[in-house]
């Protein structure tokens, strides 16, 4: 790690402002060049580079507004609700909270972290009061030499079970989406959001995974724990590594459907979740969801 007196450019944690005043922290990993953005907004990873080449996608239309809108792009986490399958905002309030920056740490093997909280005690957040259940939120963002890992942990402090859903919204950043093949999928079986979730069997494996060629909304079940995104003009491979706890992965594109943005043709979304078997979380227990993303 740098010494005490490196220069800013090397030092580990900033805390600045982006657009519109909203606080955001800068954490850098400098032996591998690997730099992630943060909003306490959403907790909204929206940069990830490595050697200043960012991963992730984010969309030009963003408003930059802390105002019940998420972040559009990089990771918005959606917790404790996916999409529309409950009573809560659509994907859950966590996206559109502002989250406490709870510490920021050198772990032992030289790798960084940054911890951001939100839980039931903070009732001036925003959609908090919408969920009854007494809850602890923590979000660690990490980086070290084998790439980015975000890690949602989840305690219930109240008295009955809790029961979530939950995912990493991962925007992908892809030269052209029909540049892009997903791999992983194939063996698995997946609810077609675009069919009213309907149950369709796996695809054939064809050996040269997955092509985007039309708008696509799936939640594949038991997906397998890798999974990985190659793209043929950048010839960049991305990895991307589950906790068991996540047991669904979706992949979506709108392809230019109507309401689109206008930058759909350069992400794809891969979300490792828990969607179709909801996370229970037992009075005292704590439940922890991962991923880990590399690239090549
Ligand atoms: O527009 P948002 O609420 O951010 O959701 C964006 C997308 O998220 C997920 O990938 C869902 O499967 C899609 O159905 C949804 O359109």
């Amino acid at each position: 790690m740098p010494p005490i007196d490196a220069p800013p450019s090397e030092q580990p944690f900033e805390i600045t402002v982006g657009p519109n005043d909203m606080p955001k922290l800068n954490m850098r990993h400098p032996p591998s060049a690997q730099e992630v953005c943060v909003f306490t907004y959403g907790a909204a990873v929206t940069s990830w580079t490595t050697r200043g080449e960012d991963h992730f996608w984010l969309s030009d239309t963003n408003k930059w507004e802390p105002k019940g809108k998420a972040i559009r792009g990089g990771i918005p986490i959606c917790f404790p609700q996916f999409g529309p399958y409950g009573d809560l905002v659509q994907h859950g309030f966590a996206r559109v909270s502002e989250w406490d920056i709870n510490n920021c740490m050198v772990n032992e093997d030289g790798s960084v972290s940054a911890v951001f909280g939100l839980s039931s005690e903070m009732k001036d957040r925003e959609g908090v009061q919408a969920w009854p259940y007494q809850f602890e939120a923590e979000y660690t963002v990490t980086l070290s030499y084998v790439g980015l890992e975000t890690k949602l942990a989840v305690t219930n402090k109240g008295q009955e079970p809790i029961k979530f859903t939950a995912a990493f919204h991962n925007y992908f950043k892809v030269t052209k989406v029909d540049n892009a093949r997903v791999f992983g999928y194939e063996g698995c079986k997946f609810l077609n959001r675009l069919e009213g979730d309907k149950e369709m069997p796996a695809e054939e494996d064809t050996g040269s995974g997955l092509l985007i060629a039309q708008e696509t909304d799936r939640i594949y079940l038991n997906a397998p724990e890798e999974l990985a995104m190659f793209d043929f003009a950048s010839l960049k491979v991305l990895k991307i590594k589950k906790t068991p706890t996540l047991g669904d992965a979706t992949l979506w594109n709108p392809f230019g459907a109507e309401g689109a943005d206008p930058g759909w043709e350069n992400f794809v979304c891969i979300e490792p979740a828990c969607i179709t078997n909801p996370a229970t979380v037992q009075p005292g227990e704590t439940w922890v969801g991962a991923q880990l993303l590399g690239v090549e």
